[in-house]
């Protein structure tokens, strides 16, 4: 990665810890820039998808936006020099102090999800006298055929509003006196590897401008969430540019603004997990590799039955084995890897679990009274420690009843 060794950082940071390349993440936002500001798309990175500071730092730098979720990332988002006019919040539950919060900033726009949170807003609006651009969160019944758990647009999801209930949204804003309509927005789901159901919501889309353009609303801003797929090994991925370029055949004679929410494609392929073999445990008929990094640190092969390869940090040598990779916490879906076919590998040797970059950190915990983990970002020549470990002894803090 880079020009720094992983294996020289890891004399310094001890194992488990989290490693991002400054390169790898400018590489991806590039790509993702020429595919859609070609289209004039704006760009609102999904900060859920990895918030560490360093990280937002560096879609600061390339002038990105950001899609946000709760007032820590709101926080975080601003902190790293993003402009609050570019950043975009969405979510079911967005507690009223949170959407103060970000009325405060002056956000770009608020992505609502049920008339309850819109009538929140109107409600806050009229009673601080100010406004609010806010676009409807519409469930466009698409199935972007992806895991059951990270599938978000089909019918019965808890997010966006339902096309039944739109007209009531409508009404409901243009009741209020604060609430100013943008447009429209969805989100389909997340790793999603073919554009067709990017083409299906376009499609829905085009049709509800065209209907409420004829009953006099002004639609100016559709907001297409983000979603984008990469190879996490199988060889399936979604081309920045052909998502871009079905939305500018479905959409591009609307004059409409369209907006994207990429979160794991620009950051997944620039993380790794690093970590080291604590044990090799012999057993018939497959041995496993005890890894120190667990479930707790990577939560996705355990939630998602998601596939990180894992790499060896030296030359492999010898023939190649079948193994289990797991983790050290007491749950048996703390497996990273079943039944695999790697090099090799001694206790005490450093390994490295590739395309962390996304979800991994963010979706970290201290199940089993384990600290949560450092994470390192490396930038040309030299790595700088971007987020320190929480040691189970701060995460162990209570009250004591008097
Ligand atoms: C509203 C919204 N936008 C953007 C994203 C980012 O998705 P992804 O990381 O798959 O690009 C998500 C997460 O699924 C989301 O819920
Ligand atoms: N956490 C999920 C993605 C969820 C996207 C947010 N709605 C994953 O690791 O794949």
């Amino acid at each position: 990665m880079e020009a720094v060794p992983v294996d020289r950082m890891a004399e310094k940071v001890s194992t488990p810890f989290y490693c991002y390349s400054a390169a790898a993440i400018r590489g991806r936002i590039g790509l993702c820039q020429s595919a859609f500001e070609a289209i004039g798309a704006t760009i609102h990175y999904a900060v859920k998808a990895n918030s560490n500071l360093a990280v937002l730092g560096l879609m600061a730098e390339a002038g990105l936006g950001a899609d946000i979720v709760s007032e820590g990332e709101l926080v975080r988002a601003l902190q790293a020099g993003i402009e609050p006019r570019t950043i975009i919040f969405s979510g079911v539950g967005k507690r009223r102090a949170e959407l103060l919060a970000a009325l405060d900033a002056g956000i770009f726009q608020f992505n609502l999800e049920s008339l309850p949170e819109l009538e929140q807003l109107a409600d806050l609006c009229r009673t601080r006298g100010c406004t609010a651009n806010v676009s409807i969160r519409v469930n466009p019944e698409v199935d972007a055929a992806t895991h059951r758990h990270i599938t978000t647009g089909v019918k019965g999801s808890k997010f966006g509003i339902p096309i039944e209930q739109m007209a009531s949204a409508l009404n409901l804003i243009a009741a209020s006196d604060g609430l100013q309509l943008h447009g429209l927005a969805v989100h389909i789901g997340s790793q999603i590897v073919e554009p067709e159901p990017y083409r299906r919501a376009c499609r829905r889309l085009r049709r509800w401008v065209f209907d409420m353009r004829a009953q006099g609303h002004a639609i100016n801003h559709l907001d297409l969430g983000g979603g984008f797929g990469i190879d996490y090994g199988d060889g399936r991925c979604l081309d920045y540019r052909a998502v871009a370029a079905v939305m500018e055949q479905e959409l591009g004679d609307l004059a409409v603004q369209i907006a994207v929410e990429p979160g794991r494609s620009l950051v997944a392929e620039a993380g790794l997990l690093v970590s080291e073999v604590v044990y090799r445990k012999e057993v018939e008929p497959v041995p496993f590799l005890i890894l120190d990094a667990g479930m707790n640190d990577l939560l996705r092969p355990a939630l998602y039955q998601a596939t990180h390869q894992l790499v060896t940090l030296k030359e492999p040598d010898g023939v190649p084995e079948i193994c289990h990779v797991v983790g050290p916490v007491c749950e048996s879906s703390d497996t990273f890897l079943r039944q695999v076919s790697l090099p090799q590998i001694a206790a005490g040797e450093r390994v490295a679990l590739l395309h962390a970059g996304a979800y991994g950190a963010v979706m970290a915990s201290g199940y089993n009274s384990r600290d949560i983990i450092p994470e390192v970002m490396v930038s040309g020549d030299h790595y700088t420690l971007v987020r320190r470990a929480v040691s189970y002894r701060d995460l162990m803090a209570y009250e004591l009843p008097e």
